[in-house]
């Protein structure tokens, strides 16, 4: 199912929590909503979803104004990061709570309802669990039962406010495998809010990056990643350093060295360049085009080796390769930088 929107906003007060949003999401797609916290990503999912209207604009599903539409009618399932499951439901019962309740006519036989849960806890690997409490599963299983229940009604869409928000990261990691497989086999159009960039970049098929309410870039992970439509974009997904430089003569310079810039470059004047913590080398020795920096933090962080500089009282963050860095490092000792790349943008 595709999902239109155009110019959604949505005011608390006199607040635009989502403001003149436009966003295509196409039939099957996986979109994560990516943004800091109170961008406005929930409250555009729950506008998606029917739990929250729109002030102003319009929501096509499958081309059909759905803007008012009342959430059954929408035919949305949701997935919501603290586990709503019934305490007092088995997980079977969880799972089939949506098929009883369902307003579909004809309504679904006992044996249909058994043989559709059952399926579905098939599909979440949970049906040797389908007895259980919610209070006797993991929190990653939770959300596995979560998930089955939302999926049980056959949605149209499936909605997911930060699924993984409460589990720890391996837990995370594996789910987020788990449901791209799942995702992949049902190709039900999704959409999946959350404020960690790996997670987004990882799973979706294309991100939105929400900032204050609007949308400030759409694309595929590899789009938004290598070229940041603005310094929010690049700020925001990459850990990385701010320096300010200089564009003269077609060319970004730093220190007075000139950089290689990976985006359009702004127009003359003082600018700001995003380098990515990877993206940068030590040189043995200071030779053209390298900068002089002063070693404030090393930290061994499994096979990365991380590294805080002071480049012209500029804080400079640097990841290399642990294993591949043979000389010693200490703080204090002066080394030499070589940036190379960087996104370049005005002021
Ligand atoms: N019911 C409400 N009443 C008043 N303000 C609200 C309400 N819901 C959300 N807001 C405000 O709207 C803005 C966007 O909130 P929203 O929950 O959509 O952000 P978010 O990007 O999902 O943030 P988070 O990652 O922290 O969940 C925030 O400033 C929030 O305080």
């Amino acid at each position: 199912m595709s999902i239109n929107i155009q110019k959604l906003t949505k005011r608390f007060g006199g607040f635009a929590a989502v403001d003149g949003i436009d966003l295509d999401i196409r039939p099957g797609e996986l979109m994560a909503l990516l943004g800091p916290s109170g961008s406005g990503k929930t409250t555009l999912l729950r506008m998606i979803g029917g739990l929250d209207y729109a002030d102003e604009g319009t929501l096509l599903i499958e081309g059909v104004d759905a803007t008012v539409s009342e959430p059954h009618a929408r035919r949305v399932g949701f997935v919501f990061q603290h586990y709503a499951l019934f305490r007092h439901m088995t997980v079977f019962e969880n799972v089939a709570f949506g098929l009883r309740v369902s307003r579909r006519k004809p309504k679904l036989s006992e044996d249909d309802i058994r043989n559709r849960v059952h399926d579905l806890l098939e599909l979440v690997q949970l049906r040797p669990l389908s007895g259980r409490y919610p209070n006797q599963l993991s929190g990653g299983q939770r959300q596995r039962v979560a998930l089955a229940r939302a999926l049980a009604t056959e949605p149209r869409v499936l909605l997911l406010d930060e699924p993984f928000g409460a589990l720890d990261a391996k837990v995370r990691k594996e789910l987020r495998r788990w449901l791209r497989d799942i995702h992949k086999g049902m190709g039900v159009t999704t959409v999946f809010v959350t404020h960690d960039q790996e997670e987004a970049l990882e799973l979706a098929d294309r991100v939105a990056i929400l900032n204050k309410g609007r949308i400030e870039q759409v694309g595929t992970p590899a789009e938004v990643y290598d070229s940041p439509a603005s310094a929010f974009v690049c700020d925001f997904l990459g850990s990385g350093t701010r320096l300010d430089c200089t564009v003269a003569d077609g060319a970004a310079l730093i220190g007075g060295v000139r950089v290689p810039v990976v985006n359009d470059l702004p127009p003359p004047g003082p600018a700001t360049a995003y380098i990515r913590a990877h993206d940068i080398d030590l040189a043995d020795v200071p030779e053209p085009g390298t900068l002089p920096a002063t070693i404030r933090l090393v930290q061994p962080v499994g096979p990365q080796l991380r590294l805080d500089l002071t480049l012209d009282g500029q804080v400079v963050e640097a990841v290399l390769d642990r294993h591949a860095t043979t000389t010693p490092l200490t703080p204090g000792q002066t080394v030499a930088l070589r940036l190379r790349r960087a996104n370049v943008y005005p002021g």
